[in-house]
């Protein structure tokens, strides 16, 4: 299988101190990839660098295709829900590659959405404002308009965080089916009982790589200790 990304010798800081230091190894097209470590480990630090939100300090990032091939879904944190936009309008913000800025919505990309909408369980949702959704709503709309980018490269920074079970495992069912569709999608994760049972892949980081490769062997308890240590204290 391809690489889709490739990372070589990355390091990738914040004003020019270094949070994630000499990232080596590839995501191949078609992986399902878990992203773990403690807190500050630098996994979303890691995501804007693939996303180019973040340019290296150091080393190189390819992107196979380049980067119209990926979608992020961010945290939750890091969104305004305040923004005045319909749930319906968001959605159809996914399908901008397609569409553009100045050409028409079609009538095939409108059927999309509400298709989106359905999958998601927000058919009823479409005219809400989205400052109006719960958490878990508005993690639901986001994942319509990752259906509307139709992107072959998924990025998902916690997407299951403060959700109940029923969202879970409904967002859970579209990641394994965009995995059997052979997208490459790659997931910020805290809950090692979920990695092991729906990710193949782990990279287990703590401000480097600590480990990356099959679930099982990345997940062993001296890989986690190791990844405790490293975290501890402030980065430099
Ligand atoms: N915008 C920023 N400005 C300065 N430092 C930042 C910024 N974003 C992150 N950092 C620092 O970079 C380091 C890595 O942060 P990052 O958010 O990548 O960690 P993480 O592994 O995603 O953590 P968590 O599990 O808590 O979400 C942390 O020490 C953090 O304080």
């Amino acid at each position: 299988m391809a690489n889709v990304i490739e990372l070589d010798q990355v390091s990738l800081g914040w004003r020019g101190r270094i949070a994630l230091r000499d990232i080596s190894g590839a995501f191949e097209q078609g992986s399902l990839t878990a992203i773990v470590g403690p807190n500050g480990a630098g996994k979303s630090t890691l995501l804007k660098g693939i996303m180019g939100s973040l340019a290296p300090l150091r080393g190189r990032i390819r992107i196979l295709g380049g980067r119209n091939e990926l979608a992020c879904l961010p945290q939750a944190a890091q969104l305004d829900r305040q923004f005045p936009i319909s749930v319906y309008d968001m959605v159809a913000l996914g399908a901008w590659r397609r569409v553009g800025a100045w050409r028409g919505f079609c009538q095939a990309e409108h059927e999309r959405v509400l298709q989106a909408l359905e999958t998601v369980g927000l058919a009823d949702f479409a005219q809400r404002m989205v400052a109006t959704l719960s958490g878990g709503q508005m993690q639901r709309a986001l994942f319509a308009r990752l259906l509307l980018h139709d992107a072959q490269v998924l990025l998902l920074d916690e997407p299951f965080s403060a959700l109940d079970s029923d969202t879970t495992d409904d967002l859970l069912a579209l990641i394994r089916h965009w995995h059997e569709q052979g997208r490459t999608v790659v997931a910020v994760l805290h809950d090692l009982d979920m990695v092991r049972s729906a990710f193949p892949q782990t990279l287990l980081l703590a401000r480097q790589v600590v480990a990356w490769g099959d679930t099982d062997s990345v997940l062993g308890q001296d890989n986690l200790h190791q990844a405790r240590h490293l975290c501890a204290g402030d980065y430099l």
